[in-house]
C-alpha cells in the first residue's frame, strides 16, 4: 500500500479546543457561519410550521439538525458540485463552545482501568483455498457464439472460474441437472447460473414471447443483489433481445412493477417479500412456464424461515408448484449447507452438489442425492433454532484475503476505529473500506459522528490540506430505496472512501476495489463472517479484513478457527500510533513550558484529544446525548442476540457498560441510560423464552427492511414519522436518507 507523503493535516484549532485550551481567533468566523446557518434554519422552520428541534447548547450543534445541511450531500450523491464544510470549523465550533459552557468537563482517562488485553489464542488452522481461475475457456463450452462473444467483449471474461464454480456447474446445468453450489465468495456464482439460463432460454425451439411471462425466477435476499443480478442478465441478453429480464424489489412503485409484469418479464429477479405481494395482488403473474428456479444466497433464505418468514417462501413455492412441476432448481451460496434444502418443498431432482470442501455434501449424499426432501432433515434439532446448528466445519476463503483481529478495550473502541479510518484514508492511497455494524442505529450514529467531526460535515470531498478525496457513505435497511440504490451505485464507482453498513451489504454484493473490511461488531455466525469479509479479495484480487473484539471476546478467534478461519493479530497500539502523524490531535500545553510527550504517551494524549472531540460533539446538546444513548441501547440490544453457542463469548454481563458508553462519546455511566435496557437485560438473562423472543424480534427487525416489500400498510409512513423524531434528522441529516420514506 502506498503511503502519501503529504504534510499532516493542520487541525490544531479543533485539537486545541478539544484539549480544552484556547481556541484561537480563527474559530470565531466558523462559529458565526454556523450561527447564521442555524438562524436561517430556524426561520425556515418557523415559516413551515415545523416543530422546533430539541434545545441546543450552541450553534455548531444545530448544524446537523438542519434539513438544509442535507442538501450538499444530496447533491454529492447525484454527482453535482457540493459545498465543502470545514472540518476545522465544525470541530472548533462544537468543542470550543462545549468547553465554554461546561468549564472543567474533562475526558476521563481512556487508558486507565481497562481490562488486560489477553494473548490471542493461536490455533493451528489450515484454510480451505482454491485457485480462482481454471484454464478452461468459455468457447470450449457448447454455448451460442453470441453468448460467448458477449462474455468476451462486454464482460471481458474468457476463462471459467475454478472447478467448484463455473467449470463444474455450468456444464451440469446445461445438461439439465439441479444443483447445489457452494464456493468461496467472489468466485463467479452469478454467472454460473446466468449463463445456463440464458443459453437454455435462447435455444428454445418456440421462440420466447415477452407476453409469455416468466421462464426463470431468481430469488435473492436483498434489493441491491436483485439489481446486480438484473444487470448481469441484461448484459448477457444483449444479443437475445426477445428475452426480457425484469426486477421486482421492495421500495419500488408497485404500480409501475405491475405494468411491467403485464407487458411481460421472462427472467424475473425478485426479493421474496415483493414477489409475494405480487402473487397475492397482481393477476398478471403466472408461473406456468417456469423452467428455472434459482435461489441465490439460499442459506440466507433459510434464515428467514427460522424467523417466521416461512410463509413468504411457502407462498412463492406453492404458487410455482401449482402451475409447474418440471423445472431446474439451483441453490447457491458461499456457506451453503444441506440443511438449506429444508426450504419448504423444493424437490431437487438428482442434484449435482458442487463444493471445494472435502467433506462436501456431494460425497455425503451421493447415494440418495436423487431425492433430497424435507423428510431427510426431520431429525434436525429445531429447539436450537437461534444457533446455526448446521453450520459447516469449514469455509473456503479467497486466497488473496488477509484477516486480522484487534483486541480493543471498550473505552478505546471509538478512537481506535477513527484512527484506523484516518490511517487508511489520510495516510495511504486508494483505500476503500466497508465498516460493518450490528444495527441501522449504529450505522447512523457512527456515520454522522465521523461525518461531522472527522469530515467537518462534508459528505464527500477533500480532506483538509489536500489529502485524498474521500467519500463517507452509509447503507442500511431503514433507508428509502432510492437512496439505497444511489449509495450502492456510488460506492461501486467511488474511489477512496468508507461505507458504513449493516449486513444488508454483507452478501453477494460485488463492489469493486474494496481494500479493507472492518467488522466493528462481531457477526453472529462464522457464515456471516465469511460473507462480510467476502466483499473484498474478489475474483483473485487482494484484500484485508479487520475484526474488532473486546478483550473478553478474544475466544471468538478460536470459534472462527474451528471453522477453518485463520486470523492474525493487529495491535491496537499500532493503530492508535497513526495519531502521532497527525498534528490535528496534538495536545496543547499551558504556556508552552512542558515538553511534548513522545512515544506511547504521545499516542495516548492524542487519542484522548480525539475522544474529547467526539465527547464534545455528543454533549453539545441534549438531542445529541439522547441520540448517543439510543445508539448505545441499540448496541446492547444487538449484543443480546448472539446465538447460544456464542453466549459464553458475547454476553452483556461480560461488558463494562460504563466503558461501552464511552465508545458512544458518552460521559455518563449506563445507569443514566434509562431503566428499560437494564431491566430488559435482566429478564433476558433469566427467561430464555423471553430472551429468544427478543433475539428473534431484533433479528426480524434487522432483516425486515431487507426483505420487506415496502407495501405494508402505513409502514413507510410510520417509519418516516418515527425517524423524523430520530436524532439523525434532528441533528441535520447530511444526506437524503432522512428526507424521504423508508422501505
Ligand atoms: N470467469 C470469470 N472471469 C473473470 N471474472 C469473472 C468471471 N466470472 C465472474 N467474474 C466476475 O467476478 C466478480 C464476482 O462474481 P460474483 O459476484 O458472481 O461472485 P459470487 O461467487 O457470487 O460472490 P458472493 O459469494 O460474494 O456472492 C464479478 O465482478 C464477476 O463479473
Amino acid at each position: 500500500m502506498a503511503v502519501t507523503d503529504g504534510a499532516p493535516i493542520p487541525l490544531s484549532e479543533p485539537a486545541a479546543a478539544a484539549a480544552g485550551t484556547s481556541s484561537g481567533p480563527r474559530a470565531a468566523p466558523a462559529r458565526r457561519g454556523m450561527t447564521q446557518r442555524a438562524q436561517a434554519t430556524k426561520r425556515k422552520r418557523q415559516a413551515s410550521n415545523e416543530t422546533a428541534p430539541a434545545k441546543r447548547g450552541n450553534a455548531a450543534s444545530s448544524l446537523p439538525a438542519k434539513k438544509t445541511a442535507a442538501k450538499p450531500a444530496q447533491r454529492g450523491l447525484k454527482g453535482k458540485a457540493q459545498k465543502v464544510f470545514s472540518r476545522k470549523k465544525a470541530l472548533a465550533g462544537a468543542s470550543e463552545k462545549s468547553q465554554e459552557q461546561k468549564p472543567g468537563v474533562k475526558t476521563s482517562s481512556l487508558f486507565k482501568n481497562n481490562p488486560e488485553i489477553p494473548e490471542l489464542p493461536r490455533p493451528e488452522v489450515k484454510q480451505v483455498q482454491e485457485k480462482v481461475f481454471s484454464s478452461d475457456a468459455f468457447h470450449e463450452l457448447d454455448l451460442h457464439p453470441h453468448l460467448i462473444s458477449t462474455l468476451n467483449t462486454v464482460l471481458n471474461i474468457f476463462h471459467m472460474t475454478s472447478p467448484s464454480v463455473q467449470k463444474q456447474s455450468i456444464p451440469a446445468l446445461l445438461e439439465g441437472r439441479d444443483a447445489l453450489v457452494r464456493s468461496q465468495t467472489g468466485s463467479g456464482k452469478t454467472l454460473a447460473y446466468c449463463i445456463p439460463v440464458v443459453q437454455s432460454l435462447q435455444a428454445m425451439k418456440t421462440k420466447i414471447q415477452r407476453g409469455d411471462g416468466p421462464y426463470a425466477l431468481v430469488l435473492v435476499p436483498t434489493r441491491e443483489l436483485a439489481l446486480q443480478s438484473f444487470d448481469t442478465f441484461q448484459k448477457l441478453l444483449k444479443p437475445f433481445t426477445w428475452i426480457v429480464p425484469g426486477v421486482l424489489m421492495g421500495g419500488e412503485k408497485r404500480k409501475s412493477e405491475k405494468a411491467r409484469l403485464r407487458k411481460g418479464i421472462n427472467i424475473l429477479i425478485s426479493t421474496p417479500g415483493r414477489l409475494v405481494d405480487h402473487i397475492k395482488s397482481t393477476k398478471n403473474i403466472h408461473f406456468n412456464r417456469i423452467r428455472w428456479l434459482v435461489l441465490d444466497e439460499a442459506d440466507r433464505n433459510r434464515r428467514i424461515l427460522d424467523l417466521g418468514f416461512e410463509k413468504t417462501i411457502t407462498v412463492i413455492l406453492n404458487a410455482i408448484n401449482a402451475e409447474c412441476q418440471e423445472r431446474q432448481n439451483v441453490l447457491l451460496s458461499a456457506t451453503l449447507t444441506e440443511g438449506v434444502t429444508r426450504l419448504a418443498d423444493i424437490s431437487l431432482h438428482n442434484p449435482v452438489s458442487i463444493s471445494v470442501l472435502e467433506n462436501s455434501f456431494d460425497e455425503e449424499s451421493s447415494d440418495d442425492s436423487d431425492s433430497l426432501s424435507d423428510d431427510d432433515y426431520d431429525d434436525d434439532d429445531d429447539d436450537d433454532d437461534d444457533d446455526d446448528d448446521d453450520e459447516l466445519d469449514g469455509f473456503a476463503i479467497p486466497e488473496g484475503l488477509e484477516q486480522y483481529v484487534v483486541l480493543v478495550p471498550s473505552k478505546l473502541r471509538l478512537v481506535c476505529l477513527a484512527a484506523f479510518i484516518l490511517q487508511k484514508c489520510k495516510f495511504e492511497t486508494d483505500q476503500k473500506l466497508i465498516v460493518f455494524f450490528s444495527s441501522c442505529e449504529l450505522v447512523e450514529f457512527h456515520y454522522h459522528l465521523f461525518f461531522q467531526t472527522l469530515l467537518g460535515g462534508a459528505a464527500s470531498g477533500q480532506l483538509p490540506s489536500g489529502g485524498p478525496r474521500l467519500t463517507f457513505l452509509r447503507l442500511h435497511g431503514n433507508m428509502d430505496q432510492e437512496e439505497r440504490t444511489a449509495v450502492f451505485r456510488e460506492f461501486a464507482q467511488a474511489g477512496p472512501g468508507v461505507l458504513f453498513c449493516t449486513d444488508v451489504a454483507a452478501r453477494g454484493l460485488d463492489l469493486p476495489q474494496v481494500t479493507w473490511i472492518v467488522q466493528y461488531n462481531a457477526p453472529s455466525s462464522a457464515a456471516e463472517y465469511i460473507h462480510r469479509i467476502g466483499r473484498t479479495a474478489r475474483i483473485g484480487c487482494h484484500g484485508s479484513s479487520l475484526l474488532f473484539l473486546a478483550p473478553s471476546e478474544a475466544e471468538y478467534v478460536s470459534s472462527l478457527a474451528s471453522h477453518k478461519i485463520n486470523t492474525s493479530e493487529m495491535k491496537m497500539d499500532d493503530i492508535l500510533s497513526v495519531l502521532t502523524r497527525d498534528d490535528s490531535f496534538q495536545a496543547r500545553r499551558g504556556g508552552g513550558q512542558q515538553p511534548q510527550a513522545v512515544g506511547p504517551q504521545e499516542t495516548q494524549e492524542r487519542a484522548t484529544v480525539l475522544q474529547t472531540v467526539f465527547e464534545d460533539y455528543v454533549h453539545s446538546c441534549e438531542g445529541t446525548v439522547a441520540w448517543a444513548k439510543r445508539a448505545l441501547q441499540s448496541f446492547i440490544r444487538a449484543y443480546t442476540t448472539y446465538p447460544r453457542s456464542l453466549k459464553h463469548i458475547f454476553h452483556i454481563r461480560l461488558l463494562h457498560l460504563g466503558h461501552v458508553a464511552k465508545s458512544f462519546g458518552l460521559r455518563d455511566a449506563p445507569q443514566n441510560l434509562g431503566g428499560s435496557t437494564v431491566k430488559k437485560r435482566k429478564v433476558n438473562v433469566k427467561r430464555p423464552d423471553l430472551r429468544r423472543r427478543a433475539q428473534q424480534q431484533h433479528l426480524a427487525e434487522a432483516l425486515r427492511s431487507e426483505y420487506a416489500s415496502g407495501l405494508e400498510a402505513g409502514g413507510a409512513k410510520a417509519r418516516k414519522q418515527s425517524r423524523q423524531a430520530e436524532p439523525g434528522d434532528e441533528l441535520g441529516e447530511p444526506s437524503s436518507a432522512s428526507s424521504s420514506s423508508s422501505s
